[in-house]
């Protein structure tokens, strides 16, 4: 399977398990993998036989933007079930990092793969 994948993709958004996150918005990136097969696209060169990488940040932005969750894994997880159901994916690899969460880690997080890769 061929992948279109989007690396460092920022969003900013309210997320955390203690009382002063849920007052302020933070920054994560997101690094997706979605698993495709390039061939019809690249055959035909049409854009609407490929997930479009500026769609899907789009619709990342609009939904981690507008999400109040307080673990990074749920956010993974809805991430994940979102972009296979609406971009029709039969594999995903969704990786959420938080930098700054802990101070000395330069990024905290979690990945997550769903799907069948064929
Ligand atoms: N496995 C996780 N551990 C922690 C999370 C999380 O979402 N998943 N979140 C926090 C806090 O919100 C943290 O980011 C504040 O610094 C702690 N551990």
């Amino acid at each position: 399977m061929d992948k279109v994948f989007i690396r460092g993709l920022a969003i900013e958004t309210l997320i955390g398990v203690f009382d002063w996150e849920r007052e302020i918005r933070q920054r994560l990136l997101l690094d997706l993998d979605l698993g495709t097969d390039i061939r019809p696209a690249a055959s035909g060169d049409d854009i609407n036989c490929t997930p479009s990488y500026k769609e899907v940040a789009d619709r990342l932005h609009e939904f981690v933007g507008g999400s109040e969750f307080q673990l990074v894994e749920t956010l993974a997880e809805e991430v994940a079930h979102l972009l296979m159901r609406e971009f029709r994916l039969p594999w995903i690899r969704v990786r959420v990092a938080k930098p700054g969460a802990v101070i000395s880690a330069a990024e905290v997080g979690v990945e997550i793969e769903r799907g069948e890769w064929r």
